[in-house]
């Protein structure tokens, strides 16, 4: 075909008079792409000052870090970290072996410096992914492995823990730290046992007067499972026989929220203040942590507990790995949960460990959250520091349910219904069936009027006891009704005169305090009785039975010194 050199559409677009032509330069005067070579120029200078503002955040992440500003220090990480990646992606034909290796060896470094942030905001799940995303770069990196190690050790996941403090050791770079290492490992080693054997042993830390640092515990979990219970929805159950004192389980709160109170005006307004942070915390964790969530989505509101699925004791120990998916608790039932579960650690023991009055703390601990009530406990608990230890208050026989009293059983049966409905909940146990029905006796109201009147308290027990041998009461149905009137015998064997007026026609305090234990559990003001007691027949006598008290109310301690140390307390 002829040329037509008119026809327009045919010219290149520069050459075209109806566009007129820009000045030409280089290859453009030929309209070619631009070569290789400039296209590397300007890919390198893009490089430059993408490297240039990489720096500048590196150095803003680091300054955040050491300033330990974590929030501020994720956030600059997370834009370093992709920076970086936007970088590899987008140059990378261009990037040389070199480079690129260092481009990854700074990501590995920003996201382990990240995980440190966030483990201190206590966001353990991302930390944690972040360091897994930096050994997939580098799986000797040193600061991620002790990083993750000490992570894992929060979560008391021991064993997966030592592992990473062990592979750290590996690196030369732990030269310069590896006591440090050492030490985490050798706490790792000590805390695997402990979980494994709940060998705890209290004792130095009573010895000294509950001074210093309160031990380090492990969770650890005997033998108990979760299975429906008659009482109410699900309970926790033992698997084995345990005698007095034999730990049940030993459980690290979620989270706690502690503050000694200002005076008593205020207490009420500080204790709403605690509590709103103490909801904040819980429902911050839960989003944080999909495992955290699940199981909290899993706890008892206080509604249609029996149609409650009853889940695997497994899902609740530290080192299960969580395959969950989040779960969102809406406000309502996270509100319901926390009021059902939470525990305030206001307990009787929680004094004698070396608080203060006016101390007030309220935590939330996955377990003992399936602990029913009930007015004859079997088991009790005892706070050190974040953990909470539940040990046998008397013998129990392997599938009975585990139960607290989640007020003064120590009490009549009028106080206790009273206790009961600020809790919520209406108690069946034997023991309330019995004084309900009991309690349509004339004479038995007359003897609660009588106690509440003042009335002479060795006359009461004389009364008592004599009604409870007309009425046939016997073993442990006697036991329960002296655990009810429990300030009339324990008033009783205080005072000398009455002990003086009455003493041969009331039962023995030793007596009385067995049959209450067999059946209410070891009791701290039994204990106090015990010892006053012991202590007025010169000593000795009665010390072995004063320690199986004891055991019973603190659990296994395992030196004798440290038994004694308690038995003083009772004084
Ligand atoms: C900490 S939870 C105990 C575990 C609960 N049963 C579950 O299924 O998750 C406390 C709740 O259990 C129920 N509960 C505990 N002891 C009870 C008792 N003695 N009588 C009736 N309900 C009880 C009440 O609904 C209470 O709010």
């Amino acid at each position: 075909m002829k040329f037509d050199r008119y026809n327009s559409s045919l010219l290149p677009q520069n050459l075209n008079p109806k566009n007129p032509p820009r000045p030409l330069r280089g290859r453009d005067q030929l309209n070619l792409p631009p070569s290789n070579s400039k296209m590397r120029e300007e890919k390198k200078q893009q490089l430059k000052m993408a490297e240039e503002q990489m720096q500048l955040l590196r150095s803003k992440a680091t300054e955040l870090l050491l300033r330990e500003e974590w929030k501020d220090c994720v956030h600059a990480y997370s834009q370093y970290i992709s920076l970086c990646q936007d970088q590899i992606s987008s140059t990378d034909t261009l990037l040389e072996a070199d480079q690129l290796h260092k481009i990854r060896k700074s990501i590995c470094l920003a996201l382990s410096n990240r995980a440190e942030a966030r483990s201190r905001l206590r966001d353990f799940s991302k930390a944690l992914e972040d360091c897994d995303q930096a050994l997939q770069i580098d799986s000797n990196h040193f600061k991620t492995l002790f990083c993750k190690g000490k992570i894992l050790l929060n979560l008391n996941r021991y064993s997966i823990a030592m592992e990473c403090f062990r592979v750290a050791l590996l690196d030369p770079q732990a030269n310069g730290s590896s006591q440090s290492v050492n030490g985490y490992l050798e706490k790792c080693k000590k805390l695997d046992l402990l979980s494994k054997t709940g060998a705890f042993d209290l004792s130095d830390w009573i010895v000294n007067g509950f001074r210093g640092k309160s031990p380090e515990l492990a969770e650890y979990t005997g033998a108990v499972q979760i299975r429906k219970s008659e009482i109410s929805g699900r309970g926790l159950f033992t698997t084995k026989n345990m005698d007095a004192g034999t730990l049940v389980l030993v459980t690290k709160a979620i989270a706690t929220e502690r503050s000694i109170l200002p005076g008593k005006d205020l207490s009420e307004d500080a204790q709403l203040v605690m509590w709103k942070n103490f909801i904040d915390k819980v429902a911050d964790l839960s989003t944080k942590c999909n495992k955290t969530g699940n199981l909290i989505s899993k706890l008892s509101t206080g509604e249609d507990e029996d149609g409650l699925e009853v889940p695997d004791i497994c899902l609740f120990r530290p080192e299960t790995e969580e395959k969950s998916h989040p779960v969102e608790i809406e406000m309502g039932k996270m509100l319901a949960i926390l009021d059902v579960n939470s525990l305030a650690e206001d307990a009787v023991s929680t004094k004698v460990l070396g608080k203060n009055n006016d101390y007030y703390g309220v935590g939330l601990w996955f377990l003992a959250s399936f602990i029913n009530h009930s007015c004859c406990p079997n088991a009790r608990r005892l706070h050190v520091g974040d953990y909470l230890i539940v040990h046998a208050c008397r013998d129990i026989k392997a599938g009975e349910e585990i139960t607290f009293a989640y007020f003064d059983p120590l009490s009549p049966l009028d106080k206790r219904k009273e206790m009961s409905m600020t809790w919520g909940i209406q108690c069946k146990c034997k023991r309330c069936n019995f004084e309900e029905e009991l309690w349509s006796k004339k004479e038995a109201r007359e003897i609660e009027i009588g106690l509440e009147r003042g009335m002479d308290v060795g006359g009461i027990v004389y009364r008592l006891e004599e009604e409870m041998r007309r009425w046939m009461v016997r073993g442990r149905e006697r036991a329960y009704l002296r655990a009810s009137f429990w300030s009339a015998y324990s008033e009783a064997y205080r005072s000398d005169r009455t002990m003086k007026r009455w003493g041969r026609r009331i039962p023995a305090m030793d007596a009385v305090v067995d049959s209450i234990v067999d059946v209410v559990g070891s009791h701290e003001r039994l204990l106090k009785i015990f010892t006053e007691g012991m202590k007025k027949n010169g000593g000795l006598i009665g010390m072995e039975r004063a320690l199986k008290l004891c055991r019973g109310v603190y659990g296994k301690i395992v030196k004798k010194q440290a038994m004694r140390t308690l038995l003083d307390f009772h004084d």
